[in-house]
């Protein structure tokens, strides 16, 4: 990044990751290569057995903690670890999460905040930085982390691409200097609504996709689904304010490329485990992992309803997860829509 202004590399910082799952745990395993991180859990007694083996064995299993990596349930001492110069505090848990986590931050002296979750939230329709908005206030720099990135690879120390989306250019900066290195690249944007959105919508095209390839219903379909997705997804954000370049990037096609393709994905597993016709309560319990696309499916179907945006394929998927429709007849509904012109359909609205 020599030709940026951001600066990258250098000093050691503290880091602290709220948040022990799969995102959480992978994160800190990549940072504390670098970092002093502690990774706080609100469970004790999972934590303790984590600082046991030295391993996250329920979320992360076989990826070994760096020595610098620390892990605890002591609020207070996780938030007394991130302080100095470029410290950072992480939310590492889902959207459902978000709001009580930050409850258990206001009032508090923290340097920043950075979540990693991707969702609208299942009962307000807001997006986490609204969330953020509405908790803490505008005084704490804050910005999401997103883009494609299995946690099993990043906690492998495999190589992916990240977007720091902010208002703060010091907070930029700072997830830029402490993140960016070795084999991740970060890259900043301004487009807060951009990025979430993207992140958010890409789960529910991933259940989409999951039901089309276990349906057995090709790679064309699964390369129209995920064209027209990325059309949604734009006809969405677009209309919240978000950029088109955004929805181009590593957040928006990015993301969801790894997603509706990845065998890793737990929101693609949903789709696969739909069309094998098992019941959501039992998918989402094999998992034993969030899988955002769910709440996500039925806040965007909301919003897109009160925004006038067209999303059929949210619509569909939330009409399988919700309404008991059956996976064919998403299928057979998607397929026997009226013609319309391709680009004129991706405008917004
Ligand atoms: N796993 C992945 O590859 C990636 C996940 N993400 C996103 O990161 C977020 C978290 O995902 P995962 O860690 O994979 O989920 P997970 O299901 O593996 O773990 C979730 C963790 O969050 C904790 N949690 C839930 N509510 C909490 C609260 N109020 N306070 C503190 N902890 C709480 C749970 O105890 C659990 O440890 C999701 O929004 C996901 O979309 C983003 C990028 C990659
Ligand atoms: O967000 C992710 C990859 O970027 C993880 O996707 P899943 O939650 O579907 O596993």
């Amino acid at each position: 990044m020599s030709d940026s202004p951001l600066k990258q590399g250098g000093a050691r910082r503290r880091i602290t990751v709220l948040g022990a799952g799969a995102w959480g745990s992978a994160v800190a395993i990549a940072l504390a290569q670098r970092h002093d991180v502690l990774l706080w859990g609100r469970n004790g007694a999972v934590m303790a057995e984590m600082a046991a083996a030295r391993d996250n064995l329920a979320y992360l299993p076989g990826c070994p903690f760096p020595p610098a990596l620390a892990v605890g349930a002591d609020f207070a001492a996780a938030l007394a670890h991130a302080h100095g110069p470029g410290a950072l505090l992480v939310a590492a848990c889902p959207v459902a999460g978000l709001r009580p986590l930050l409850e258990q931050l206001k009032g508090r002296a923290i340097p920043n905040i950075v979540w990693l979750c991707k969702g609208f939230e299942y009962d307000t329709g807001l997006l986490p930085h609204q969330i953020v908005q509405q908790v803490l206030g505008g005084a704490v720099p804050g910005g999401a982390l997103s883009g494609p990135s299995f946690a099993q690879e990043v906690a492998r120390g495999l190589p992916c691409a990240l977007t720091i989306a902010s208002d703060s250019a010091a907070l930029r900066e700072d997830v830029v200097a402490a993140v960016h290195g070795g084999n991740i690249r970060v890259y900043a944007s301004t487009d807060l609504v951009g990025v979430e959105v993207g992140g958010a919508v890409k789960n529910v095209l991933a259940i989409a996709t999951g039901v089309a390839d276990g349906l057995g219903l090709g790679l064309n379909a699964r390369a129209a689904l995920i064209t027209r997705g990325l059309a949604e997804i734009t006809r969405l954000g677009s209309t919240l304010g978000g950029q088109v370049e955004t929805f181009m990037g590593l957040t928006g096609m990015g993301d969801l490329i790894l997603t509706c393709t990845g065998d890793l994905s737990r929101n693609r597993r949903v789709g696969l485990g739909l069309a094998q016709g098992k019941p959501l309560a039992t998918i989402v319990g094999e998992l034993g992992h969030v899988a955002e696309g769910v709440p996500c499916a039925k806040a965007v179907r909301e919003l897109a309803r009160k925004l006038g945006v067209d999303m059929p394929i949210t619509n569909a998927v939330a009409g399988v997860l919700f309404d008991g429709d059956l996976p064919q007849a998403m299928v057979a509904r998607l397929l026997a829509r009226d013609p319309r012109d391709e680009m004129a359909a991706g405008a917004a609205k």
